[in-house]
């Protein structure tokens, strides 16, 4: 069993062999003490047998390995589940391909000691991106404003997915019932973690672009969160009139 204050980064991988080593080397190096779990979802490229030998050569690297792309909701579910058994106690989110400077880390978790999440935040001052191109730069801002109107929440990048939970938010979180597979939930997450009265704390960060691979969004993964979103928006009012 892990001690309270133990940190393990979530990393959700689907063919990202050419990425997947210097991640977790900067992850390693950023916060010696944390731990990396790698997710891997049976990447045709061999990332899961990368992250094998990653695991071998290093007592602080795991890896979950999953039979079939299932989403990347349904990869942080499981390592989530995984993380927690072994008593972890803060669990952190992280892409395996660069985007997420590890170096900025030691930030995250510090802002953890007073909030229950902390999202790094690409659209808030200080925040910023580097090499996306115009159009998913467009698409992110745009999806977080949809969001923050359908869903009256006070998240500037609802969206992102750089950041920490406290165990004790994940263990209030009702998981079992998450069915967001996609990159919707992140918004999910943290719509819930507002809903159930805890903390959230959006901290600045550089997003860069990928050097290697490509991004797995789709169009199944925008319809999924506009729909979803959507959805949420009308409970949360219905609800609101009701009471
Ligand atoms: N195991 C697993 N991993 C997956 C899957 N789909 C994506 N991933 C992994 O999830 C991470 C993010 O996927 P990308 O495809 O690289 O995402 P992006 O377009 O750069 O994502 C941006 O938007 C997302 C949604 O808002 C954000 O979550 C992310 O932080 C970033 O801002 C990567 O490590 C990728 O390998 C899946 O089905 N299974």
């Amino acid at each position: 069993m892990n001690s309270p204050d133990s940190v393990i980064v979530i990393i959700p991988t689907f063919n990202e062999r050419e990425n997947l080593a210097l991640v977790v080397t900067r992850v390693r190096a950023a916060v010696p003490s944390a731990h990396v779990l790698v997710v891997d979802d049976n990447s045709p490229d061999g990332t899961g047998e990368l992250a094998d030998e990653l695991a071998a050569a290093d007592e602080r690297v795991h890896v979950l390995h999953r039979t079939s792309k299932d989403g990347l909701g349904a990869a942080y579910l499981a390592g989530f589940s995984w993380a927690l058994a072994r008593g972890f106690g803060a669990v952190v989110e992280m892409d395996a391909d660069g985007s997420h400077q590890p170096e900025q880390l030691p930030a995250l978790l510090e802002a953890l000691g007073r909030a229950d999440l902390v999202i790094g935040a690409r659209w808030i001052p200080g925040g910023r991106v580097e090499n996306w191109p115009r159009h998913r730069e467009a698409l992110s801002r745009g999806a977080n404003i949809y969001t923050r109107l359908m869903l009256g929440i006070p998240l500037h990048d609802a969206t992102g997915g750089y950041r920490a939970f406290r165990r004790e938010t994940l263990e209030k979180l009702d998981l079992q019932d998450v069915d967001s597979r996609g990159y919707c939930f992140q918004v999910d997450l943290a719509l819930r973690t507002l809903r159930a009265g805890l903390r959230v704390a959006e901290v600045p960060i550089t997003f860069v672009e990928r050097m290697h691979g490509s991004s797995k969004m789709s169009q199944g993964v925008i319809l999924e969160s506009m729909v979803k979103v959507a959805r949420w928006g009308v409970r949360d009012r219905l609800a609101a009139l009701r009471r």
